[in-house]
């Protein structure tokens, strides 16, 4: 069936945004919009979309999970440093991410410089994960091509039933987003939508509201 997606569309009606409801810094405000997305049983509520750059200039983006928050550090994610988006960060430093929650017709938009975390930082958070995830971290070269998953799933198994300590891959480990912008979008009807957005001055930060 050849679908006419021009005719997809839904309208937003649950929500509204007054510059009044904005007196924190940004950052806090994100942690309450996530918050929420969390107590509303949003499937993968951390998920965020990283957009990096490569070294021509052209754009690349997936989905990451963000696992720690706060106004001095950022955004903290976990990945592999020698990966598509490691290499794009190591020439690049800026990115953005992209959190969207459908159900809450919500949408926050942010961007900064990202740093690496320091390696105790990973430490700390790579002995927090399961198991079965540390050794898909140890052997999985991400981003190399691979001859086929076999070669992936027999290299899991060997590690696992070596019962050799797991330690963090010093190319494994955690960057920080430090945003110098950061939007708060809500979906409204007719596509009139309401946007509040931070951006960075000095120690402050400016508010204003911008188009749909
Ligand atoms: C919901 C979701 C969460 C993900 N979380 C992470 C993550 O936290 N870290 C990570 O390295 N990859 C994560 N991935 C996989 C990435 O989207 C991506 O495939 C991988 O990091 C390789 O990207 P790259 O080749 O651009 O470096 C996640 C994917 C999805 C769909
Ligand atoms: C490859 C990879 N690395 C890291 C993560 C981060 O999440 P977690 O530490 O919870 O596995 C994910 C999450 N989907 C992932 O797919």
């Amino acid at each position: 069936m050849n679908r006419d997606l021009s005719q997809v569309r839904q309208d937003f009606l649950k929500m509204k945004l007054d510059e009044g409801q904005f007196i924190q810094h940004p950052v806090i405000h994100v942690k309450e919009w996530l918050n929420e997305a969390i107590k509303n049983n949003i499937q993968e509520p951390t998920a965020a979309t990283l957009a990096t750059v490569s070294e021509q200039n052209r754009p690349s983006s997936r989905v990451i999970l963000i696992k720690h928050i706060d106004e001095l550090s950022g955004f903290w994610f976990f990945t592999n440093y020698l990966s598509r988006k490691g290499k794009q960060l190591e020439l690049n430093h800026f990115g953005s991410l992209n959190f969207f929650w459908p159900q809450l017709e919500r949408q926050i938009r942010i961007e900064g410089k990202v740093e690496k975390l320091s390696p105790e930082q990973s430490d700390v958070y790579f002995n927090s994960r399961p198991k079965d995830s540390k050794i898909s971290a140890i052997i999985s070269e991400q981003s190399q091509f691979i001859k086929s998953r076999k070669i992936l799933e027999n290299k899991f198994q060997s590690l696992k039933s070596s019962n050799k300590t797991l330690i963090r891959p010093q190319h494994w480990g955690g960057y920080s987003l430090i945003p110098d912008m950061i939007e708060f979008w809500q979906g409204r009807a007719g596509r009139l939508h309401d946007r509040i957005v931070f951006e960075q001055n000095g120690n402050n930060w400016n508010k204003t509201r911008l188009a749909p």
